[in-house]
C-alpha cells in the first residue's frame, strides 16, 4: 500500500464487486489546494469520468462470484448460529472428545489448555473492556478447568488487566507448577480463600470461574463450596453496593450439574459462559448475556464423529458468540471520543491527509483507505461530510443512503430511501433524552458556521453550562432535529477473499428484517432551512406523517454478525445466507410469501416514469438504472425462489433430539408385557451364564489383569455416580423389536445378544432420560440371531437397548452390549459409533462398574463389589458352567477365549418345559430360590 502512496500517481477506484471505494494513490495536487477540494474533485472525476455519474448503479454486481468458502474453514464445520440447532454434549461425550484429542489425535493437555485459556481471555476482553473491568480474580479448581483459569489470568495480564488468582487446591503436576511459576513471574498475586473479601465485588470487576469443568460431579466440596457461595451471593451484595462484578464461567458454571444445569436454582448465575470445544448440556440453562464458544481446535473428524453443529469461528478469532448479543438501547449508545488535539499542520492536502492516513495505518486499522460513497445531491456530487450542506442537499433531493460499515465483521449494510424530517415532538423527545453535555453542545455548536477559534466554542459551552446549572430544562434549538429515512433498498454486503464479496439486495419496501421494516432515522441535523421533496413516488409515506413505529427500535441487534477476521482478504468469513438477515419470527413460508409479493409488487416502469417528472434529470437517470436493477433483482429472486422451493420439498435433516417423545414411550405394565410381548419372543436357544467379564484377546491385558492389582475405581471419564442417588432396583422387562436391526454389524457372522430379562436393573434417573446401568450378573443374556435391538420398558419408559456382538475393532472380540436412551440410540446407531462404544464399554468393564455398583449403595451389591484382585479369576470358556437346555450351542456363539468373573458369584439358570411353555428361573448361590420372583415364561418352540 504505502509504496503506491506517492505524490505522483492518483486514482480512486470503485470496485464493481464492492461498494467500498478505495483510494489507491493520489494525483499530484497543488499544495495550495485544500484537502476537501482535492478529495471532492477526485471523487467528482471518478464519477463523472469514464463511468459517468451513475456509476454505482451501472457497475453494481448483484451476485458475487461463488466462492468455495470451505477453503477457509474446516470443511466439516457447518455454519450454525441458531442456538437451538447447536450441539450440546453430555458428560460422557465431553470426556470422550477430550480423550480422542489427547489420544489418537496427538494433542497434549497443555496445548489444548493454552488454546482454551486464550479463547476464554479473548471472549472476556471482547465483552468487558479493560478500562471498566480492570481487576480480575481467577478462581481456579483442582482439575483442567482450573488450569484453564491460570492460562486465562496470564493472557488477561498481557491484555492489560490486573488479574489475581485464588488457587486453593494446587496440583503438583509440572503442567500446573509451570503455569503458577509463569504467573508468579508476572507478579500476579495468589490469594488464599481467607485473603478474599466476603463480598468479592469490593475488590474485583471480573470473577473468572475456573473451579470445575465437565468432570464435576456431586456437590462442591470445601473450600469450593464456600467460594461458590460467595459467587452466588454476589448479586445481592451488590444491590447495595456499586456496580456488581461479573462472573465469567469457563466451560461449565461451577457447581452446576454438567448435564442438568442449575438443578436447585441456587447455583451461580454467570454473566458470561465460554463453552469449550462444544457447549455441554447444562449450557441450555445458561441465561446470562454472553455465551461464547472457544477452543478452536476441533478437527473435522470429531465434528463428524459427534455430528457437531457449531457456529463457525469468524476470521482468525479464537471465540465466537453463541446466540444473540444482548439487546442494547441504541439511543443510549454514544462513544465519548477521546482524541488528541487537532493540529492543522498535520493534515497535509498533498498527497492526502498524509499524516492522518499514516496514523490510521500505524494504528492497524483495517482498510484505512476504504471510504463510503454516499448518495448524490442535486448536482450528482457526492456529499461532503459537513452538516448544513447535507441538509441542503436533502432539501433538494430527498434520496439518501445510509451506510453501516462494521469493521471487524467484514460486513456492511447500505440502505437507500427517501428522507423526511421527523416531527417536532419526536425531535424534542430525543433531544431531551440525550446527556446534558450533548444538549448544551448542540446549542453551543452552530454547525457549519465559521467561528473565531476553539476557545470561542469552549467559552460558549461554559456559558451555557453555567446558565443551565440549576437543572432547568435545556430548550432544543429549532434548527436541531431528526430525519427519517424510509428504506427502499437494502444491500447486505459481506467481504470475501479476492474481492469476490457476497451481496444480497432487498429492493422495494418488502424488507424482511425486524427493525429494518421500519424507518431509520437519525438526529442532530441542522434543518433550519429545510423543506423536503414532496415526492409523489411515495405519497403515503408523507401523508401518514412519517409514523412508522418506534424509531429507536434497535436494528443492529437483529443480526448476529460474528465475523471478526483480519486483513482485507476476509479469510474465513462465514458464508452469507439470507437466513441471517431474516427475523426469527419469520417462518420459511413467510419468507416465500414475501418473495412472491416482492416480485409482484416491484415498481413498474410507468410508475417510475410518472414520479420522475418531479425529479431532475439526474434523478430520472437513476430511476432508469434502478428499474434495470429491479429486473435483475427479480431474476435473482426468482432463482432464489426456485432454490427455496427445492429446499422446501426436501425432508428435514435427521436431527438428534434431546428429549424423549411421548410416542416413543410405551406405557405397558409389567403384566401386559409378560402377556403380550414376552410370550411372543422367539424362545431362547440357550442361556448363558454371564458374569462380569471382559473379553480378552491379547496376552498383555490378560497379564495385567492377572498380575497387577486390578484397580477398582471410577475412571475420570466415567459418568459420575457419586451423586446421592437412591437406587431403584426393580424389575425391568424387555420388548424385543422383531424387525431387523438398523445396526450394521461389522462382522457378517456376528450374532447379537438379546437381553430378555432384566431381573435387576438399577435405574439412574436423569432429567429427561434414563441411564440404565445393567448389573450384568443379574441379567439373563440370551443369544439370538439377527436381533440387536430391544426396547427395555422400565417404569413406563421405553429405552432402546443396543446389543451387538463382535466388531472388527482390533482390541475387541467380545460380546458386549450397550444400553442407551432412545435418543442416544438414534444418535449412535452407526456401526462406527457402536465400535467406539464397544471400546468405551470395554474400558469400563468390570472395574469401574464395580465402583459404580458400590456407589449405588445396595448393601448386597456393595459387598459383592468390594473385591480385590484375588476375588477375580480367569476362566477358560470351556470351564464356564452351563446350565440349561442347549449347552452345546453356547460354545458356538461364545467366541471369546476368556472371560473373567467374580470367583464366588455364579448364576445358574434352570429351565423346564411346562405345557408347551418354557419357564426359566434364575437362582443365585446363597440366595433363597424364589421361582415366583424370577420366572419368565416363553412359548415353547
Ligand atoms: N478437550 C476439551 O474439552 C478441553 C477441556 N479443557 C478443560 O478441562 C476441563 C475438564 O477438566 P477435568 O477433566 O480435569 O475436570 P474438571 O472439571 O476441571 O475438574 C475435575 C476436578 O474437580 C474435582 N471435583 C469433581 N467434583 C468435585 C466436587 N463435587 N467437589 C470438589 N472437587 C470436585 C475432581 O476431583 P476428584 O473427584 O478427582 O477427586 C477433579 O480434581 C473442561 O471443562 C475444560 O475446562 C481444556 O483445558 C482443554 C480442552
Ligand atoms: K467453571
Amino acid at each position: 500500500m504505502l509504496p503506491l502512496f506517492g505524490k505522483t500517481k492518483a486514482m480512486i477506484l470503485t470496485y464493481s464487486s464492492s461498494f467500498i471505494t478505495h483510494l489507491l494513490a493520489l494525483p499530484p495536487a497543488s499544495t495550495s489546494t485544500s484537502t476537501r477540494a482535492v478529495t471532492s474533485s477526485l471523487l467528482h472525476r471518478s464519477l463523472q469520468g469514464s463511468f459517468g455519474p451513475i456509476l454505482r448503479y451501472k457497475l453494481r454486481s448483484y451476485c458475487s462470484a461463488p466462492v468455495n468458502r470451505g477453503e477457509f474453514m474446516a470443511s466439516n464445520i457447518k455454519v450454525v448460529q441458531n442456538p437451538d440447532s447447536i450441539s450440546y454434549l453430555n458428560q460422557r461425550e465431553a470426556a470422550e472428545i477430550d480423550e480422542i484429542l489427547m489420544g489418537p489425535l496427538g494433542f497434549s493437555v497443555d496445548q489444548l489448555m493454552e488454546l482454551a485459556g486464550l479463547s476464554v481471555a479473548t471472549a472476556i476482553a471482547e465483552v468487558y473492556n479493560v478500562k471498566d473491568y480492570n481487576r480480575v480474580l481467577a478462581i481456579c479448581g483442582p482439575g483442567n478447568n482450573g488450569g484453564d483459569g491460570l492460562v486465562v489470568a496470564r493472557h488477561l495480564y498481557h491484555f492489560g488487566y490486573k488479574p489475581s488468582v485464588c488457587y486453593p487446591k494446587r496440583t503438583a503436576k509440572p503442567l500446573y507448577t509451570g503455569l503458577v511459576t509463569q504467573l508468579e513471574s508476572l507478579g500476579i498475586p495468589f490469594l488464599s480463600v481467607d485473603d478474599l473479601p466476603m463480598n468479592l465485588s469490593e475488590d474485583f470487576n471480573i470473577l473468572v470461574d475456573a473451579m470445575f469443568g465437565f468432570s464435576f460431579y456431586g456437590t462442591p466440596r470445601p473450600p469450593f463450596d464456600d467460594l461458590i457461595e460467595r459467587l452466588v451471593n454476589l448479586q445481592s451484595y451488590n444491590e447495595i453496593n456499586k456496580k456488581p462484578s461479573v462472573i465469567a464461567s469457563i466451560d461449565i458454571p461451577s457447581g452446576w450439574h454438567v448435564e442438568q444445569g442449575d438443578t436447585s436454582g441456587d447455583g451461580i448465575k454467570p454473566d458470561m459462559l465460554v463453552s469449550l470445544t462444544a457447549p455441554k448440556q447444562c449450557a441450555k440453562n445458561f441465561s446470562g448475556s454472553h455465551h461464547f464458544l472457544g477452543g478452536r481446535f476441533v478437527p473435522p473428524s470429531i465434528v463428524d464423529k459427534f455430528k457437531l453443529e457449531l457456529p463457525s469461528y469468524p476470521g482468525s478469532s479464537m471465540c465466537v458468540r453463541i446466540g444473540k448479543a444482548p439487546q442494547v438501547d441504541i439511543s443510549s449508545m454514544r462513544e465519548n471520543y477521546i482524541s488528541p488535539e487537532f493540529k492543522e499542520d498535520e493534515v497535509d492536502p498533498d498527497p492526502f491527509i498524509q499524516k492522518w492516513f499514516d496514523d490510521a495505518m500505524a494504528a492497524g486499522l483495517k482498510e484505512p483507505n476504504a471510504m463510503a460513497l454516499c448518495t448524490a445531491g442535486k448536482d450528482g456530487k457526492p456529499y461532503t461530510n459537513y452538516g448544513s450542506r447535507k441538509a441542503k442537499d436533502l432539501s433538494e433531493n430527498c434520496y439518501a443512503s445510509l451506510l453501516f460499515y462494521w469493521d471487524g465483521l467484514n460486513r456492511q449494510v447500505r440502505i437507500e430511501g427517501c428522507v423526511a424530517k421527523v416531527s417536532e415532538e419526536e425531535s424534542q423527545h430525543y433531544f431531551h433524552s440525550r446527556p446534558t453535555g450533548s444538549q448544551i453542545g448542540a446549542i453551543a455548536s452552530k454547525q457549519s458556521t465559521v467561528i473565531p477559534g476553539r476557545d470561542f466554542l469552549h467559552q460558549q459551552y461554559k456559558d451555557l453550562e453555567a446558565k443551565f446549572s440549576d437543572g432547568a430544562s435545556i430548550p432544543k434549538p429549532n434548527y436541531w432535529g431528526g430525519y427519517r429515512l424510509k428504506p427502499e433498498f437494502f444491500e447486505f454486503w459481506q467481504g470475501q477473499t479476492s474481492r469476490l464479496h457476497d451481496r444480497y439486495d432487498i429492493a422495494n419496501s418488502l424488507v424482511t428484517l425486524r427493525g429494518m421494516n421500519q424507518d431509520i432515522w437519525w438526529m442532530n441535523e441542522n434543518h433550519e432551512s429545510n423543506h423536503y421533496c414532496n415526492n409523489s413516488y411515495d405519497d403515503e409515506f408523507y401523508d401518514n406523517g412519517c409514523d412508522y413505529g418506534d424509531p429507536y427500535e434497535s436494528y443492529e441487534n437483529d443480526w448476529q454478525w460474528t465475523d471478526n477476521s483480519a486483513q482485507n482478504q476476509y479469510q474465513g468469513s462465514s458464508s452469507f445466507s439470507e437466513n441471517q438477515v431474516r427475523s426469527d419470527e419469520y417462518s420459511f413460508d413467510d419468507k416465500l410469501d414475501q418473495i412472491l409479493d416482492m416480485i409482484e409488487e416491484s415498481p413498474n416502469f410507468s410508475e417510475i416514469q410518472e414520479s420522475s417528472e418531479e425529479c431532475n434529470n439526474n434523478m430520472w437517470k437513476q430511476m432508469m438504472e434502478m428499474q434495470e436493477d429491479n429486473s435483475k433483482r427479480i431474476l435473482i429472486m426468482q432463482r432464489k425462489l426456485e432454490e427455496l422451493m427445492e429446499q422446501l420439498t426436501q425432508p428435514p435433516p435427521e436431527t438428534r433430539s434431546d428429549t424423549m417423545h411421548e410416542n416413543e414411550v410405551s406405557f405397558l405394565s409389567s403384566d401386559e408385557l409378560y402377556d403380550t410381548k414376552m410370550h411372543k419372543l422367539t424362545p431362547p436357544e440357550l442361556e448363558v451364564v454371564v458374569e462380569d467379564y471382559v473379553s480378552l484377546n491379547d496376552k498383555k491385558t490378560e497379564k495385567r489383569l492377572e498380575n497387577e492389582d486390578v484397580e477398582i475405581g471410577l475412571e475420570r471419564n466415567q459418568i459420575n455416580l457419586n451423586e446421592p442417588i437412591t437406587p431403584k432396583v426393580g424389575e425391568g422387562l424387555v420388548e424385543v423389536n422383531t424387525t431387523s436391526s438398523p445396526t450394521t454389524l461389522s462382522k457378517p457372522d456376528a450374532q447379537p445378544f438379546i437381553v430378555t430379562d432384566f431381573k435387576r436393573l438399577v435405574m439412574y434417573k436423569k432429567v429427561k432420560d434414563f441411564i440404565i446401568r445393567p448389573f450384568l450378573e443379574s441379567i439373563n443374556v440370551q443369544v439370538s440371531s439377527h436381533k440387536s435391538v430391544a426396547h427395555v420398558i422400565f417404569e413406563n419408559q421405553k429405552l432402546k437397548v443396543i446389543l451387538f456382538s463382535a466388531t472388527n475393532d482390533p482390541p475387541i472380540v467380545g460380546d458386549l452390549f450397550v444400553i442407551n436412551t432412545i435418543d442416544d440410540y438414534v444418535y449412535e446407531h452407526t456401526a462406527n459409533m457402536l465400535s467406539d462404544t464397544t471400546r468405551k464399554l470395554e474400558n469400563c468393564l468390570p472395574c469401574n462398574r464395580s465402583r459404580m455398583l458400590n456407589k449405588f449403595g445396595s448393601p448386597r451389591v456393595m459387598k459383592k463389589t468390594q473385591k480385590k484382585k484375588q476375588d477375580f479369576t480367569f476362566i477358560r470358556r470351556s470351564k464356564v458352567k452351563w446350565r440349561g437346555c442347549k449347552k452345546h450351542r453356547a460354545r458356538k456363539y461364545w467366541r471369546n477365549d476368556y472371560g473373567w468373573r467374580l470367583k464366588k458369584t455364579i448364576w445358574y439358570f434352570y429351565g423346564s418345559h411346562k405345557a408347551g411353555r418354557l419357564e426359566l428361573y434364575k437362582v443365585e448361590e446363597g440366595i433363597p430360590f424364589d421361582p415366583g420372583g424370577s420366572q419368565i415364561t416363553f412359548d415353547s418352540p
